[in-house]
């Protein structure tokens, strides 16, 4: 296949942003000159997907499109992904690295709507409160202390002490709770949070359980029966995570046999693709479950927030070249190029490519003004500075599309 190249006046990039992005993004967007830009309040079904895809030259996207290396195939034009929420478990990031794609996202901006939800859910599981709101709309009065509780004293565990599991942790001190955290990495704990010797420990001495790890191959499933049974009886877990990281057969069984106090879950291995009816869960059997649609991040703050973040991203990286923070992508960070047009090149991490890259400068007799190299092991990116006209600038990208093991170039004016 021949390099993918892209060079476009930004009038001439197309934007496709999915699932109802805020109008933030379109207004960076339109602020910095583009103006084609599509947006759907909805994912869009598979077949679609990799029929807009195609014309795409930039994709915002939020937790539910999958973008699967057979999707990536489709996309011919597109230089940029931004995943306008947190996790990027939805976008197969080696595929998209491999066809010269880097992923942004926003990692901070929905973090305390997720810790608030939580620091929520935690008193209203301690108080019993899906119950008597169930049953109070059943008509049904039910005034009683038992199997009430404050939070005040008791102890929350905390699974992946990050940024929302930090946040939770200060919050639920602030309440008066005893925190305790379990991390893969070595964290500092704030406040008077405490690591747990592990897993099982924490399991075993949290009032309640909250999970705040992303979803890798490591946390699928790191709660099932065995973990389930191991937190104290009466127990509440809380999964505002990744719905992959709990068993939710697991979980319905120990709340049928009584084993936990109860649950808030607001994501699903399984979630419906569009609002309104069609939401399967064996949860929705449990009175004492708070359900929630995939909300936690969905507050008009963060999604306002993360609008600006991802578009900017989008943007720097459209107009200028910047990697700074992409997942998935080797990071340059670059200074403006006023005066001077540069040139991207992305290609496969082999041997000897940069002496082709440079050999392709001296052979146009084009000077270099800066070069910036990066390179992660199975790709790299060079962004080359130079002092030479538009047309030099369409020669010379042509001629580093013909080094093998080339995967895109564009030239930016
Ligand atoms: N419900 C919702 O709407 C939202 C859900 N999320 C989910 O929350 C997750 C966490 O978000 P952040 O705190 O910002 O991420 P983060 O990356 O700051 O923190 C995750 C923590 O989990 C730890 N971790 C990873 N694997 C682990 C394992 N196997 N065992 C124990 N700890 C492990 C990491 O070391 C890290 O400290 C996201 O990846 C996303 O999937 C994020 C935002 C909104
Ligand atoms: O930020 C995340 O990872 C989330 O889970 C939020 O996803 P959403 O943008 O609400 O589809």
């Amino acid at each position: 296949m021949p390099p993918k190249t892209t060079s476009f006046p930004r009038q001439d990039i197309r934007v496709l942003l999915l699932e109802g992005i805020s109008q933030t993004a379109v207004e960076a967007f339109r602020a910095a000159g583009y103006t084609q830009i599509e947006w759907h309040p909805k994912a869009l079904p598979d077949a679609e997907l990799k029929t807009r895809i195609a014309e795409a030259h930039i994709i915002g996207i939020r937790s539910r499109t999958q973008l699967t290396a057979q999707v990536l195939a489709e996309a011919r034009r597109l230089i940029a992904i931004g995943c306008f929420c947190i996790g990027t478990n939805q976008v197969d990031l080696d595929a998209a690295e491999l066809a010269g794609i880097p992923v942004f996202n926003a990692p901070y901006s929905n973090t305390r709507s997720v810790a608030e939800l939580v620091v929520a859910q935690t008193v209203m599981l301690m108080r019993g409160i899906p119950q008597k709101n169930a049953d109070c709309h059943r008509g049904i009065w039910n005034k009683s202390a038992d199997g009430s509780h404050e939070v005040r004293g008791k102890t929350l565990g905390i699974v992946g002490y990050g940024h929302i599991g930090t946040q939770v942790g200060v919050l639920a001190e602030a309440l008066g709770m005893r925190v305790i955290f379990h991390d893969i990495q070595t964290k500092l704990a704030l406040g008077n949070a405490q690591p747990a010797a592990g897993l099982d420990d924490l399991l075993a001495r949290a009032d309640v359980v909250t999970l705040h790890v992303p979803d890798t191959p490591a946390t699928r499933h790191m709660i099932a029966a065995p973990q389930l049974a191991r937190m104290k009886p009466g127990a509440h877990l809380i999964n505002a995570s990744r719905g992959t990281v709990v068993d939710i057969d697991a979980l319905a069984d120990a709340l049928a046999k009584g084993r936990l106090g109860g649950a808030a879950v607001d994501v699903f291995p399984v979630e419906p693709e569009a609002n309104g009816p069609g939401f399967e869960s064996p949860l929705r059997a449990f009175d004492n479950v708070l359900l929630t649609p995939h909300v936690g991040g969905s507050t008009l703050e963060a999604q306002d927030n993360i609008g600006t973040e991802v578009a900017a991203k989008l943007i720097r990286y459209s107009d200028n070249g910047s990697t700074l923070s992409a997942v998935n992508f080797p990071e340059v960070a670059l200074p403006e190029h006023e005066g001077s047009l540069r040139l991207l090149h992305i290609h496969r991490n082999v041997p000897g490519m940069l002496s082709q890259i440079n050999e392709v400068f001296s052979r146009h007799q084009v000077n270099i003004d800066g070069q910036f190299l990066r390179t992660h092991p199975k790709v790299g990116y060079v962004v080359i500075d130079v002092n030479a006209n538009p047309a030099q600038g369409q020669l010379l990208k042509d001629a580093l599309a013909a080094i093998p093991g080339t995967l895109r170039t564009r030239v930016l004016y």
